[in-house]
């Protein structure tokens, strides 16, 4: 693969050349590929990829990763300390012990990352290219999978695209890029096409590309306006791949990984702790060196939760497996956990709250009168932004406002614009009209604070409105009656009339009306591309309102969201008004309103005290923008919340990226999808409490493989470091520690398949390290203690001191108590029990329980009895055993209980 250099250098290339000699450079036409010159080169690009196309890991490296996990090392090192200690039996079994595990985990996480990847494919990127059915005929417009652009490819460019390749522009209108991912720049770049005829000098060696307006780099994204280009690198040969070759960077920590990294921590500092301290036990007595040492490594290894990544990776990928079933698709496993531990969920109102079916409710004049002229303006402006930008961002605005209009008069023509992005929240077309010769009419509509201010005059109401345009009976898309700003009719803009006009416009957002101001401006012609800074010295002419009903399912979703413990932050673009009357109509108490330009001044420890949760209400934040919500969402996550973000817009690609779960929905815009790590079927959010239900289960699973595989192997190292100290000779072979170990490990699988108790899907979840401590701390010296009580009637009853024969009993017998007594911790210690409400285990725990068991039983008798050092037990280990077991038993259903009640 080209590393950066060449990288480069390929771009530097094809950066300075006029776009026929660019296009001629690659083999390709300005109408795009055919579709035989496109298959052939994806051909090519698929064998070149390291992976084969498929994104997965290949085999040799998945296996390699699997065999370089530290626990399959401890059994290497292990199974090498057995060798030398001259047996070659114990070494080979040790072996396939390491092989098994790895070969599992490979299995596991091979199916894991398919259904991932199955999932991943159902929500993939899409880049519109031309290709062409033969070198005859004309290019058509063809949605592909990002992994099938191919160098040569004519791509066409949206606002919330994804840019899929490196490329080099043909042509464009009002193109802004967000390039934060190379630049750390978080406002959009201008890129042009432009080519002056005269070659520009290609960059230097050092010059970054991300600088050149006729580039677009793979990873950056479309924010505003349209392109057309020709791709010159694709896939791993892109600049942004070289760079992430070069310099990988970390994916932010999410809640998942910090709960998995605290309880690895704890594990390994208990690890570590075991050895010098079973070393210590062990060193006194008749035992060889070699074997104390091997003792102290499996007691380290008996401690440790090898299978707990099986155990999450299986968990995981169920649960993304049912939430699919649901409509909810999962883009990262661990995402299935962060959606069950999400405590806030910020959302914009439109279509969370509202039905996200805009309609046109006003036009209205100055003076607040229904006015077909302003209208008029209104769609001219909507028809020809959503000509120029055919995807334009904000085009539910623009589709309300064109959904019973008829195309604009013929002899107007827009020759330019400067299109919606969520900082500006206005859109500006700059037309031409035949016959007028040498001047520009820029028609601008936007958020009423965000027109305002660029007006200095404002139209004066006109008698009675709206009668002479019916009679004109050109349709309500024909040109307004007056092309020309000047007149008698315009007048300055007082700072009273502004204060009047806002007044106006805030009176009518409050009943949740959404209004835009729409104003002109007639200019002499421009002779270059038109910018935000032309969007100045206007004629606001009035407004136009749409209306977006509150969605009659929103409030009993909400319910539910609080009823599992979710509290909801809105965070809009739209006006304070309108946002306090939504959340009003939907059964929300907005708290205190927080508007975006206030955010910006206010301090991290201050916004921090504001979302401290507060009497029940939530602060809801109007008219901020990208940034301000994602800032909104990174206070959330450092006051301790665990976050989730549901946008579909342009505009929400930085909050989804900076929640812990970003969620979006299926037909959101590439970027948005691409940020998100979550994507709902529907923006509904009856199914997301479903996602978060299904996220608690997964998690209550997960849980318990920890708890009680961590509890239960402290217990049994305990008894093993005590027994050591009161025998004579080791309480258990090294290998019989691994077998015992690996034996419940692999039933505990099975939890991966369990019924979870419905207290613990009401609340979030989160991995809880101190909890986990307890519930060790009570459990594990209670299986010790009745380990330890195993060993005194085996002591006393198998006579077990009467030499070789004796300690292979001795080992026989604990061997199979502790596996009977797992197999009732597994039992026991799942749920909350059936009186307080908990479901049965699930047949598959049950099923893995009574395997264990038999298992334990049988295995002195198999023929694997002689390699790992046990002998058939004498009957009169059988009440031994019973005994123990029932008061065992019974012991952890009373401390389970009187646990519970008191935490
Ligand atoms: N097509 C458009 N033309 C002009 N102005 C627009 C257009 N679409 C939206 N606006 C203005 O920009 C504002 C912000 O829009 P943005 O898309 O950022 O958020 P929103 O859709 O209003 O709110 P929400 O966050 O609830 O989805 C809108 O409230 C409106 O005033």
């Amino acid at each position: 693969m080209p590393d950066l250099p060449r990288t480069h250098a390929i771009l530097a290339e094809y950066a300075g050349r006029p776009p026929l000699s660019v296009l001629r450079g690659l083999e390709t036409s300005a109408r795009g590929l055919t579709e035989a010159e496109a298959e052939d080169r994806l051909l090519r690009q698929e064998a070149d990829a390291p992976d084969g196309g498929t994104g997965r890991l290949a085999l040799p490296r998945h296996l390699a990763h699997v065999a370089a996990d530290p626990f399959v090392l401890v059994l290497v090192v292990l199974s090498a300390v057995t060798a030398v200690t001259r047996d070659p039996r114990g070494a080979l079994l040790i072996g396939s012990l390491a092989v098994l595990s790895s070969l599992l985990r490979l299995r596991q996480e091979r199916r894991a990352g398919r259904a991932a990847a199955g999932l991943r494919a159902l929500s993939t990127t899409t880049a519109t290219v031309l290709r062409r059915a033969d070198p005859a005929s004309p290019g058509v417009e063809r949605e592909v999978p990002v992994e099938q652009v191919v160098p040569g490819d004519v791509v066409r460019l949206a606002p919330g695209d994804m840019v899929p390749a490196d490329l080099r522009l043909l042509s464009s209108t009002g193109l802004r890029v967000d390039q934060a991912v190379l630049t750390g720049e978080s406002l959009p770049a201008a890129k042009r096409a432009a080519w002056t005829g005269r070659p520009v000098p290609p960059p230097g060696p050092d010059a970054p590309l991300f600088d050149r307006p006729e580039l677009c780099l793979m990873g950056t994204s479309v924010v505003s306006g349209a392109g057309t280009a020709v791709a010159v690198a694709t896939g791993p040969r892109t600049h942004f791949a070289a760079l992430q070759r070069d310099v990988p960077r970390a994916a932010p920590e999410t809640a998942f990984d910090r709960g998995v990294r605290t309880v690895t921590w704890a594990l390994v500092a208990m690890v570590a702790a075991a050895v010098p301290v079973a070393l210590l036990f062990t060193e006194p007595g008749p035992t060889p060196w070699s074997h104390a040492l091997l003792f102290a490594v499996s007691i380290a290894v008996a401690l440790t939760p090898e299978m707990l990544p099986l155990v999450v990776t299986t968990t995981l990928a169920r649960g993304a497996a049912a939430l699919s079933r649901r409509g909810v698709i999962v883009k990262r496993l661990p995402a299935v956990h962060d959606l069950g531990a999400m405590d806030t969920l910020c959302a914009d109102k439109t279509g969370t709250l509202t039905l996200d079916r805009l309609s046109l409710t006003s036009h209205l004049d100055a003076a607040g009168e229904p006015d077909d002229e302003v209208l008029r303006w209104a769609r001219l402006n909507a028809w020809f932004a959503t000509e120029l930008v055919p995807e334009a961002a904000g085009d539910t605005m623009d589709d309300a406002l064109l959904a019973d209009a008829g195309p604009p008069p013929g002899d107007v023509r827009a020759v330019d614009a400067v299109p919606f992005d969520s900082d500006r929240r206005r859109a500006t077309v700059v037309l031409r009209r035949d016959g007028r010769l040498g001047r520009d009419l820029l028609v601008t509509k936007g958020a009423v604070e965000n027109v305002l201010p660029l007006c200095d005059r404002v139209r004066t109401p006109r008698p009675s409105p709206g009668t002479a345009a019916a009679r004109d009976g050109e349709g309500a898309a024909a040109r307004p009656r007056s092309w020309t700003t000047a007149g008698s009719a315009d007048v300055p803009l007082t700072d009273d009339e502004r204060d009047r006009l806002a007044a106006l416009a805030d009176e009518r957002s409050a009943t949740g009306e959404r209004l835009l101001a729409v104003a002109v401006a007639d200019r002499p012609a421009a002779r270059r591309d038109y910018a935000p800074g032309d969007e100045r010295g206007l004629t606001l002419l009035g407004f136009v309102g749409f209306r977006d009903e509150p969605d009659p399912s929103a409030p009993a979703a909400l319910e539910r969201l609080a009823g599992l413990g979710v509290a909801l932050v809105v965070v809009t673009g739209d006006h304070p008004l309108v946002a306090v009357r939504t959340c009003r109509d939907t059964g929300l108490t907005p708290g205190r309103v927080v508007l975006g330009a206030e955010l910006d001044d206010l301090p991290d420890a201050a916004l921090d005290a504001l979302l401290a949760p507060k009497d029940g209400t939530a602060p809801v934040f109007a008219r901020v923008d990208p940034r301000q919500k994602a800032r909104v969402v990174g206070a959330l996550r450092r006051t301790g919340r665990t976050v989730g973000f549901l946008g579909d817009g342009i505009n929400d690609a930085p909050a989804l990226r900076a929640a812990d779960v970003g969620i979006s929905v299926t037909g959101a815009v590439d970027l948005a999808r691409e940020s998100a790590d979550v994507v709902l079927a529907d923006r509904d959010l009856s199914v997301l409490a479903h996602g978060i239900t299904e996220g608690r289960r997964t998690f209550g699973n997960g849980v318990k493989y920890i708890r009680i595989a961590v509890t239960s192997n402290l217990g049994n190292v305990a008894s093993m470091l005590a027994a050591s100290v009161l025998l004579p000779f080791m309480p258990l072979l090294p290998l019989q520690v691994l077998v015992q170990n690996l034996l419940f490990d692999l039933s505990q699988l099975s939890l991966a398949r369990d019924r979870v108790d419905p207290a613990d899907l009401r609340g979030p979840r989160t991995f809880d390290a101190r909890e986990l401590a307890r519930f060790a701390a009570v459990f594990g010296p209670l299986g010790a203690l009745f380990d330890l009580a195993a060993f005194g009637l085996f002591w006393w009853l198998l006579e077990a001191r009467s030499g070789a024969g004796g300690e292979a009993l001795f080992h026989t017998g604990f061997l199979v108590e502790n596996l009977l007594a797992q197999a009732l911790t597994l039992l026991v210690l799942r749920g909350r029990g059936r009186r307080r409400g908990a479901p049965r285990a699930a047949r598959t725990v049950v099923a893995a329980a009574c395997v264990l068991a038999l298992t334990a039983l049988l295995l002195p008798l198999s023929p694997l009895a002689g390699p790992l050092g046990l002998v058939p037990l004498p009957l009169a280990a059988v009440p031994v055993l019973a005994a123990v077991l029932a008061g065992y038993g019974t012991t952890l259903v009373i401390v389970r209980n009187r646990f519970l009640r008191a935490s």
